[in-house]
């Protein structure tokens, strides 16, 4: 069985990664699902798709399982997002996600969704571990030795800092639903 499990990944950290483990034992192959692919040097969404690829890639390596990372762009139209997924995703029976919305769009579309329990959900947050990255406190010990690797590499720190720092003035979260800055 091939399942799917997206999130945006920014950075791919901890608690994604004890939900993979615990999906590994279920499904013999998982595509992870780069979700709002698009979006990259912004407070909320720093890493490009393909920065996070690496990230996950690198991530999963050690675990005894088959995994496709595909980029995933987000839709101005969530009525059709499966079906985009679809489109973009090698074929699967399952849907893995915490994310509310996520679980009522492939439940109406017909598509089977499991939940996991929220793995220390007080620090493996993205939005925590991006803090810590911009205020330069401890934010190793939340993600994969892979996954520092990989932020080391592409100066994610230095940028995530500068992203942060500059006029963010014209951004206004709410904005836009989907991608909030
Ligand atoms: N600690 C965790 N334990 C289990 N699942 C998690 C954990 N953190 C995130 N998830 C789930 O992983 C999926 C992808 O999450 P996402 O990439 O948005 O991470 P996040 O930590 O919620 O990030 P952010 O704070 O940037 O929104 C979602 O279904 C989310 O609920
Ligand atoms: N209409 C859309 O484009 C649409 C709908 C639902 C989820 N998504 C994306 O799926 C991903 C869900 O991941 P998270 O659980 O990390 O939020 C996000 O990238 C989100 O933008 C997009």
């Amino acid at each position: 069985m091939r399942g799917f499990y997206i999130g945006r990944f920014q950075p791919y950290h901890n608690g994604h990664h004890q939900m993979v483990e615990e999906i590994a034992a279920e499904v013999d192959e998982l595509v992870l699902g780069i979700g709002s692919a698009g979006d990259s040097h912004s407070p909320r969404n720093p890493f490009t798709a393909g920065e996070r690829i690496m990230m996950v890639n690198k991530a999963v390596s050690n675990f005894d399982i088959t995994t496709y990372a595909v980029p995933i762009e987000d839709l101005d139209r969530n009525s059709v997002w499966v079906s985009h997924v679809q489109s973009m995703s090698p074929a699967f029976e399952v849907a893995y996600s915490n994310n509310p919305l996520v679980i009522q769009l492939f439940t109406e579309a017909g598509v089977e969704v499991r939940q996991s329990p929220m793995f220390n959900r007080e620090v493996l947050e993205g939005t925590e571990v991006r803090q810590r990255m911009i205020e330069d406190r401890d934010w190793e010990s939340l993600v994969p030795d892979e996954v520092a690797d990989v932020v080391r590499e592409i100066g994610g720190i230095e940028r995530l800092q500068q992203v942060t720092s500059s006029d963010r003035s014209e951004c206004v979260a709410g904005d836009d639903d989907v991608n909030p800055c």
